[in-house]
């Protein structure tokens, strides 16, 4: 058994005026310490799946195991990082890291110090008792990523965490949470819009089509690129070939439609 399985799963949304099949039975695997990007366009379902991952809902048909597990939100082994920081802006950063150890009852003195340690790492020592509109959009990021890790995820849950910044911070960000990663061994799943960033940080690329919601195929990221820093990537001839065998392969989606 894998470490993440997600087994035939569907979603339909039930509203008062339509009936939406968002997802239409997906499977795959993620293994412990794999980067998957689930990549698709607009409306496809990848943040329908990645909420389900997270156990923020319940898929209509299908399961998912994390670990052996069905997947609880508030079980400290799922983080789980968005486009918007959501820091809470009337508390310092340091009260922000600390606050989904705190809510878990996970606050002791030494979660507290690998909490710093890592604001620290991660080049933000000296904002703590700042408050979020004190920081840049990029540092603020950085801090929700040390929340998130605070508590010690088995698995990180990615969505869209790098598109609300300027092209800049996104790439120096991507290195960043790319080696953050390694370094703990972290199991990861990216939702994304940018071919770009799956192919640089993942070791998988699920691409999905849409109307409903489906796998269109599984892309294995060359085992040259893998271990490289996602900016180094970016240069390589392999990135430039897969970039484009997805490329066309989105396009061939949008002309079905
Ligand atoms: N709460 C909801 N109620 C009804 N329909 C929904 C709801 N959330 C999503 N949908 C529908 O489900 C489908 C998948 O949406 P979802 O947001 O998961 O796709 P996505 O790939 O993440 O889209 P995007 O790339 O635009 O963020 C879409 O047709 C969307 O309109």
């Amino acid at each position: 058994m894998s470490f993440l399985n997600i087994n035939n799963v569907s979603h339909t949304y039930f509203t008062s005026r339509h009936v939406t099949k968002a997802i239409d039975h997906i499977s795959f695997t993620v293994e412990e310490g794999e980067f998957v990007s689930l990549l698709g366009p607009s409306g496809c379902g990848k943040t329908t799946l990645l909420s389900i991952i997270a156990g923020l809902m319940q898929p209509t048909e299908g399961e998912i195991s994390i670990d052996g597990k069905r997947p609880h939100v508030q079980h400290s082994s799922i983080g789980y990082m968005l486009q918007q920081d959501y820091l809470f802006p009337w508390k310092t950063i340091e009260e922000n890291i600390l606050l989904g150890l705190k809510m878990m009852k996970l606050l002791n003195e030494t979660s507290k110090h690998d909490a710093l340690q890592l604001l620290a790492d991660i080049g933000l020592n000296g904002v703590e008792k700042q408050f979020p509109r004190q920081l840049s959009g990029g540092m603020r990021q950085r801090a929700a990523l040390v929340r998130t890790l605070a508590v010690k995820p088995k698995v990180l849950l990615l969505d869209e965490p790098f598109s609300a910044l300027d092209f800049q911070t996104k790439l120096k960000l991507e290195d960043l949470v790319f080696d953050t990663l390694k370094q703990f061994k972290k199991t990861a799943v990216l939702v994304t819009h940018d071919i770009g960033e799956a192919i640089s940080m993942s070791d998988r690329i699920v691409l999905l089509a849409a109307k409903p919601g489906r796998i269109h195929k599984i892309f294995n990221v060359p085992e040259e690129l893998r271990e490289l820093k996602p900016f180094s990537v970016r240069s390589k001839e392999a990135y430039s070939l897969l970039f484009n065998e997805i490329w066309k392969e989105l396009e061939s989606l949008e002309t079905d439609e």
